[in-house]
């Protein structure tokens, strides 16, 4: 090879004149003591010049390497001659070409030391960068063959990968036994476990599924790729998903593909959320062969989507359902007690004169006294009563099966005694008192909105009665506004 033919160096490219106020006679002893494994090539390729560093290092005597091609060196050197002559070659003719140094990979060089000089062999790990000098005329007159140290920095490489395994092996991510990936499937690999996602075949004639390494990940195996039945894959998913997504499955067999959302149980018991997608190949007469999909982890997802819905339907100061939340598990409540003739009482509770204490005291204790009584209902009703805040100082309790109004007396008393008990906020002790107005299903409503909306009607009397006390509604044609005492 003659690098005359492969390149031109521009004028600019390289100073043609260094700026040195070193003699030129002295600029030879200077290359010879540079610490830095050097050869000077010819336009042909073939080795000008050595200095000192790379003698020493090579353990070469410059009659054995002056005046020959550097592949020849190389052929008789190098681990893979060829593979190493080809690289060379290459970089030569790109540095040349683009008139700037060119780093070539790190190589293992292995150089045959001198019988003078010992014998045997020296190893070296090099990395050699090829820099272009220009001649006369715009073209190549020169290259430096600089070698370059690469032990360090491979010993380096080395020791990440070795703590990048052992980090895999302690989080249990890794498959410590797992043939060596190429980078395209570390990078897959990696980007699986940090997205979350996973992949699996399941070769369908053959009953197997083929779970990746991520995704036994994401049901709560050791992260270790294997093979399993179907069935194994279906014991994994939380009963009360599992009908729905079989059948989503078998559907899929058909249609071709499927997507859908489940909750798997891990072997520790804990439950997580999946979604998966998947594909099915058939044969010629339309039988299904393989499923292939991605399986990922959307338990964060599931898990803010759950708040974010528990926050649209529950009052932010006292945590109770809020108006839309309170009518909906009404609604669901009536026919349950219209199915086993129960009762149900609405009670619509009003606090007695509650802007004085928000006047008085200021917003904070008026929203501590708020909470507080939110507490007090609840904890004054069963388990399967609702209790709501519908806004202000308005709260509704729905109580289910009762058995008259003596039942639902006995009730509202009680309410009423806890709601007036004082209240103690920053020191400072308040009172108050509610006035209930309460309404029965069916007789006083068949719909949610009618019964709470006479349940306001008897909140209404209770107040013109004094407040700190409840009332029935009273319906009846022309009495909507009504209300009977049982205070
Ligand atoms: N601290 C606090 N006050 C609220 C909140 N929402 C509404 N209020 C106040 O609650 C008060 C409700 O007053 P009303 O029901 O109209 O009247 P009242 O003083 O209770 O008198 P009566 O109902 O006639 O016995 C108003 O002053 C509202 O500003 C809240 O979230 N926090």
């Amino acid at each position: 090879m003659s690098i005359r033919a492969k390149g031109t160096v521009t004028q600019g490219s390289i100073d043609r004149a260094p700026a040195s106020l070193i003699p030129a006679e002295d600029l030879g002893r200077i290359f010879m003591a540079i610490p830095v494994p050097c050869l000077v090539l010819d336009p042909d390729c073939k080795i000008v010049a050595a200095n000192d560093a790379y003698l020493r290092n090579t353990a070469a005597h410059p009659s054995d390497i002056l005046g020959r091609p550097i592949f020849d060196i190389l052929s008789a050197t190098a681990e893979d001659p060829a593979a190493v002559t080809s690289l060379l070659r290459q970089s030569l003719e790109r540095a040349c070409a683009n008139c700037v140094p060119d780093a070539m990979p790190t190589q293992h060089h292995f150089f045959r030391r001198p019988a003078a000089a010992g014998g045997g062999v020296v190893e070296c790990h090099w990395r050699a960068i090829n820099a272009p000098i220009p001649g006369e005329d715009d073209r190549p007159g020169y290259i430096v063959h600089c070698l370059e140290d690469a032990g360090d920095r491979d010993a380096l490489e080395a020791r990440i990968a070795a703590l990048e395994r052992e980090l895999f092996q302690r989080t249990g991510e890794h498959d410590a036994n797992a043939m060596p990936l190429s980078s395209d499937e570390q990078k897959l690999r990696l980007s699986q476990r940090v997205g979350r996602t996973g992949t699996f075949e399941w070769d369908i004639p053959a009953d197997t599924v083929h779970w990746s390494a991520e995704i036994a990940a994401l049901y709560g195996f050791p992260a270790k790729a294997f093979e399993g039945p179907y069935a194994g894959w279906r014991e994994s998913i939380h009963p009360e998903d599992r009908a729905t997504l079989e059948q989503r499955v078998q559907e899929a067999l058909q249609t071709g593909s499927v997507e859908a959302e489940w909750r798997v149980l891990w072997p520790d018991g804990s439950e997580h959320w999946l979604a998966g997608r998947a594909v099915i190949h058939h044969d010629d007469a339309h039988r299904p062969l393989r499923m292939l999909g991605v399986n990922i982890d959307i338990t964060d997802r599931k898990l803010i989507e759950d708040m974010l819905r528990r926050e649209a339907r529950h009052d932010p100061l006292t945590g109770l359902p809020n108006r839309a939340l309170l009518y909906e598990t009404a609604c669901h409540l009536l026919p349950a007690m219209r199915r086993g003739h129960h009762l149900a009482a609405f009670l619509f509770i009003d606090l007695d004169r509650f802007k004085p204490i928000n006047d008085t005291y200021g917003h904070d204790v008026g929203d501590a006294v708020l909470r507080d009584v939110a507490r007090r209902l609840t904890e004054g009703l069963r388990g399967e009563d609702i209790v709501g805040r519908l806004g202000g100082d308005e709260f509704v309790a729905v109580v289910a099966h009762i058995h008259d109004r003596e039942d639902v007396s006995g009730i509202a008393g009680n309410l009423l005694d806890r709601l007036a008990s004082p209240y103690s906020v920053n020191g400072v002790e308040v009172q108050v008192s509610p006035s209930i107005g309460i309404s029965i299903f069916p007789q006083d409503g068949e719909d949610v909105d009618e019964l709470i909306r006479h349940a306001d009607v008897a909140m209404y009397a209770a107040k013109q009665r004094g407040r700190s006390n409840f009332q029935f509604f009273h319906g009846g044609p022309g009495t909507a506004r009504d209300a009977s005492s049982c205070a």
